[in-house]
C-alpha cells in the first residue's frame, strides 16, 4: 500500500444558479449547474499510525481544528471506526499538507473541495472501500458543494445542491476575477431583496436554453451591495458574456478560444487577482484516483 497520495482539489463554477425557495430550517431550494474547471489546490495526505490527524501547513485565517480539511479526516475517521455493526476499532491517521491556489470564500468552492478531496483520498489510503455515496452524505455534513466534488461530474443540483444528475456540459474557456472583495454567503441568503422565489424549471429546459439564457439569481443583489464586483463585471462584460458563480466574489467570462481568454486574462490581471480555466466534464480528482 503505498503510503502517502498527492492529489488535486479542483474549482467549481456554477454556470447558472436560480433560488426557488426557502426551507423551514432557512436554507434556500437552489437549481444550479456545477461544472469543474482545470485549476486546482494540491493535497498530500501521508498515512500515520498513532491516529492522529494533523494539517502540516497552517491556512491563513483558519484555526487548525476548524479547517474543513481537518474536519474531513476526523469525520471519515469516526464514522469508519464507529461503523454500525462492526466492531470499534483503532482507525489510523494522516498527516495532510496543502498547496492552496484557490482563492477562498470567493464562490470556486475551494473548501468544500479540499474535504472531498481528503474523504475521497483516505477512504484509499485507510482502505476503508465506501462509496462515493456514503463519502457524498457524510460530506454533506460539511457543506451544501462537497457531494458534486465527490462525485467528479458535471452536475444539476437541486435541494440545497445535495440532489445532483450527472450532465454533460459545453467545455469553454474562462477568464475567472477576484473583485478583490469577500462576500458573506450567509447575509446574501438573508437579504430581504434577494429573488427567492423563480419558477423552478427541468434539467432538460435548463440544458436547452444553453449559456445564454443562464442566470444567477444572487448576481442581483451581490452587485448593489458590493459595488467592486459591480464595478468589475461590467469591465469583464465588455469582452464577453459574465456570470457571478456561486455568492460570489469570483466572476467568470465565458470564451470560445483560449487565446481570446489569455488576452483579456493579461488585463484583467493588471487590476484583479485572475485565472484562466477550462471547462471539464469530469474532476482531475477521479482521473488521479483511477475512479
Ligand atoms: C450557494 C452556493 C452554490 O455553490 O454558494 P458558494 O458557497 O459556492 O458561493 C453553495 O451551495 C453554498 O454552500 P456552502 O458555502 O457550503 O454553504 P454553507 O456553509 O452550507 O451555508 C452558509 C450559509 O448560507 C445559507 N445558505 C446556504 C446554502 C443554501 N442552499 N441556502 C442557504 O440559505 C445559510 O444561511 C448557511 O448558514
Ligand atoms: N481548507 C479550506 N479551504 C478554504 N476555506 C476553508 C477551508 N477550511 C475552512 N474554510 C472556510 O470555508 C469558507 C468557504 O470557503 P470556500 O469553499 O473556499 O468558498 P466558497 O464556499 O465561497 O466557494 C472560507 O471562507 C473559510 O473560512
Amino acid at each position: 500500500m503505498s503510503a502517502s497520495f498527492t492529489l488535486p482539489a479542483p474549482a467549481k463554477l456554477n454556470r447558472m444558479l436560480h433560488i426557488v425557495g426557502r426551507r423551514d430550517d432557512g436554507y434556500h431550494e437552489l437549481q444550479t449547474l456545477f461544472q469543474i474547471v482545470d485549476i486546482s489546490d494540491q493535497l498530500t495526505l501521508t498515512l500515520r499510525d498513532d491516529g492522529d490527524i494533523t494539517l502540516a501547513t497552517p491556512v491563513n485565517g483558519v484555526a487548525h481544528d476548524d479547517n474543513l480539511m481537518v474536519r474531513a479526516a476526523r469525520l471519515l475517521q469516526r464514522s469508519a471506526g464507529t461503523a454500525q455493526g462492526a466492531i470499534p476499532r483503532a482507525m489510523p491517521g494522516a498527516t495532510l499538507t496543502i498547496e492552496k491556489k484557490l482563492p477562498m470564500g470567493g464562490g470556486l468552492g475551494g473548501g468544500s473541495s479540499n474535504a472531498a478531496t481528503v474523504l475521497l483520498g483516505l477512504n484509499k489510503l485507510w482502505q476503508l472501500g465506501l462509496s462515493a455515496t456514503a463519502l457524498a452524505k457524510l460530506g454533506l455534513q460539511l457543506g451544501a458543494d462537497v457531494p458534486v466534488f465527490i462525485y467528479g461530474h458535471s452536475a444539476w443540483a437541486e435541494g440545497i445542491g445535495e440532489k445532483l444528475t450527472s450532465v454533460t456540459l459545453d467545455t469553454p474557456w474562462f477568464v475567472i476575477i477576484h473583485p478583490k472583495v469577500s462576500v458573506s454567503t450567509p447575509l446574501i441568503f438573508q437579504d430581504p431583496e434577494l429573488t427567492r422565489d423563480s419558477r423552478p424549471i427541468t434539467m432538460a429546459r435548463a440544458l436547452q436554453g444553453g449559456a445564454s439564457e443562464w442566470r444567477n439569481d444572487c448576481e442581483a443583489i451581490v452587485k448593489k451591495r458590493y459595488p467592486l464586483v459591480a464595478e468589475a463585471l461590467d469591465w469583464l462584460a465588455q469582452y464577453a458574456p459574465v456570470r457571478l458563480t456561486g455568492t460570489g466574489a469570483c466572476l467568470f467570462a465565458t470564451f470560445e478560444s483560449e487565446q481570446t481568454a489569455r488576452t483579456v486574462a493579461e488585463l484583467a490581471g493588471q487590476r484583479w487577482p485572475t485565472w484562466v480555466a477550462r471547462g471539464l466534464n469530469t474532476s482531475p480528482l477521479q482521473d488521479a484516483l483511477g475512479c
